[in-house]
């Protein structure tokens, strides 16, 4: 029995699935991300994980159309929104949110295949609207209406700020999704396949994902990352403050991983579109800080970056607040959990691995006034 253990999982082959390999680069259901993010959009993309295949047209404008319908939430979940306390994290409401959903869908319980499919759908059209409807109460302003002509994208800037995205605005957020959107078994995805591995229902499995990738080991590393950006005043500054950190032994945000220990083909990919659009907004200072921890992490650890690094500066030259960061990539991944759920439920064995025990031998037990 402990002949395959390994700390962590670390190497062990927990299932099998068709949604995505990190084998060789990062591929969807076939396609590589660079394509993906090239020549798609994540609305696209999002059918592809989700279906299996790319749209056709015709499938294209009723995935549209399915979205757009399932693109509001009852005022109740609203009400709910405004009474949580201010202090709390976007990434706490939004777990919530999932499972206060719930009780609204009216599917909930029905684990079959298309059942499954058309909740996920329907909570990839209303997770945008959570995000920007608390941020908006917590700022003391109105919620805002989907607008039923714009993407996905396009809409939560719309809804968070009540004025019309430019077309560079939505594109990096965009590609950002797309490259969000799915990634094999990490941690938040098993996370969701054991819960409905107990043929518990697919809410269940979104609410316990987005308790995993809270984590800043997970996707709560872009808000650390940013965070540590921050701290570091200019680009002068940049080598003694890493250099510092590194001999203080502090873990730098946004850099290794447990599968891709040559790089991240998505932080390599993102690189170069968050460059450019620090070069059309000014934060040329910002990147060039990035760039003297990124060259010093890899030199001294071995380290290259992972998405979360590039991504959150990406979404500050975008003027998003940190604490929104996490919640947009729950956004983009509500898709690749889905699909990861509807997945497991086709093909379900309950999960449940063994442990080594490192407990007590067996002992007898004592009466209290016998106990020392
Ligand atoms: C979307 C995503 O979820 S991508 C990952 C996002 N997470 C982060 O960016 C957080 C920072 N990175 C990390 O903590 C790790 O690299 C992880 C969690 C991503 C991967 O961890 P693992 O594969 O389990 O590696 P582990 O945590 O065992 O680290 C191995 C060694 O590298 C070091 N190390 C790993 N990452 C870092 C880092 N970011 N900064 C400094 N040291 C690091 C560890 O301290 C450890 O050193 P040691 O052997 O001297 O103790
Ligand atoms: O695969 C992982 O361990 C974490 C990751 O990069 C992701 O979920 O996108």
């Amino acid at each position: 029995m402990t002949e395959s253990y390994s700390p962590g999982l670390e190497g062990i082959v927990a299932g099998e699935t068709a949604v995505s390999t990190v084998e060789t680069g990062l591929t969807y259901r076939g396609y590589t991300i660079e394509e993906l993010g090239e020549k798609s959009n994540y609305e696209e993309v999002a059918y592809l994980v989700l279906h299996g295949e790319l749209p056709t047209a015709a499938q294209a404008a009723s995935f549209r159309q399915r979205l757009t319908e399932a693109a509001h939430v009852p005022p109740e979940v609203i009400d709910t929104l405004r009474s949580i306390p201010k202090s709390a994290s976007t990434m706490d409401v939004l777990r919530s949110a999932a499972s206060l959903l719930a009780h609204w869908e009216p599917e909930v319980n029905d684990n079959s295949h298309d059942a499954n499919v058309r909740k996920s759908e329907r909570l990839i059209a209303k997770m945008p609207i959570i995000v920007a409807a608390r941020q908006r109460l917590k700022d003391g302003q109105q919620v805002i209406a989907a607008d039923q002509g714009l993407s996905l994208p396009a809409n939560f800037l719309w809804m968070l700020r009540g004025e019309k995205p430019s077309e560079r605005q939505v594109k990096a957020l965009d590609v950002s999704f797309i490259l969000y959107a799915e990634h094999e078994f990490n941690a938040s995805a098993f996370s969701a396949r054991c819960v409905v591995s107990t043929l518990s229902d697919l809410h269940s499995g979104i609410t316990a994902a987005i308790g995993a990738l809270k984590g800043p080991l997970h996707g709560g590393a872009n808000e650390r990352a940013m965070e540590v950006l921050q701290e570091v005043s200019s680009p002068a500054e940049a080598e003694a403050w890493i250099r510092k950190a590194l001999a203080e032994k502090r873990r730098i945000m946004g850099f290794g991983h447990r599968v891709y220990k040559d790089g991240d083909p998505r932080a390599v990919y993102l690189k170069t579109l968050t460059t450019a659009v620090a070069k059309e907004t000014g934060h040329d200072d910002l990147e060039q800080t990035a760039e003297i921890i990124e060259t010093i992490v890899r030199t001294e650890k071995k380290l290259p970056p992972n998405v979360d690094w590039p991504c959150a500066r990406l979404y500050h030259y975008l003027g998003l607040p940190i604490d929104l960061y996490t919640p947009l990539f729950v956004v983009a991944r509500i898709v690749g959990w889905s699909a990861h759920i509807i997945e497991q439920l086709d093909n379900n064995r309950l999960i449940r691995p063994r442990a080594i025990y490192t407990g007590l031998a067996e002992r007898k037990w004592q009466p209290l006034a016998a106990r020392g």
